[in-house]
């Protein structure tokens, strides 16, 4: 309903936001290990298990793989503006958690919570009034939480195909 419980969509702009604060320990990572912020391999993999799961999940595949695309453009977004930040001035101090063994779990255990969520916010996505409720949640959320110009726009980036017109609407 148009009037209808927005709950789903808090859910995934808070998952969308847990998952772009481990781009700064995967930055960290490749910096200190003087590797390329893209893995290719690592990406392909990822968007074909999550469109396994998805379909397991009742979550359709093809939106589950554009929005995970889209995180792993909110997380480069985030991640290159580390590295440029740390070009200019310096990396942070002290060794970064392991990719591989801290990290990587991490991200994928956020992967299985935003498929559940998927499957929640699925049902709202034709909604005419999609764009407007990701658009109120996502300020909802930034009046709770603290994001500077690139958290915000790699949080507009992660939400992109939340709703099946594509984008995030006016607050309004
Ligand atoms: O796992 C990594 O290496 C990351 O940088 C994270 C991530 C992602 O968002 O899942 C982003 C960019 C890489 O190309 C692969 C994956």
């Amino acid at each position: 309903a148009a009037d209808g419980d927005d709950t789903p969509l808090t859910n995934i702009v808070a998952l969308a936001s847990q998952r772009l604060e481990l781009a700064e320990p995967v930055a960290r990572w490749k910096w200190a290990n003087h590797k390329p912020i893209t893995d290719a391999p690592r990406e392909a993999a990822l968007l074909a298990d999550v469109e396994k799961s998805a379909s397991a999940a009742g979550v359709d595949p093809a939106f589950a793989r554009a929005f995970f695309q889209d995180q792993i453009d909110a997380s480069k977004q985030v991640q290159n503006a580390l590295f440029d930040a740390w070009q200019k001035t310096r990396p942070p101090e002290g060794a970064p958690p392991d990719l591989a063994t801290s990290t990587r779990p991490q991200l994928d255990r956020i992967t299985q919570s935003m498929i559940a969520g998927l499957a929640r916010v699925q049902g709202m996505r034709d909604a005419p009034d999609c764009p407007s409720r990701v658009a109120r949640s996502i300020a909802n959320w930034k009046a709770l939480t603290r994001y500077g110009a690139t958290g915000s726009s790699a949080l507009a980036t992660a939400l992109g195909h939340v709703c099946s017109t594509g984008g995030v609407g006016a607050v309004g």
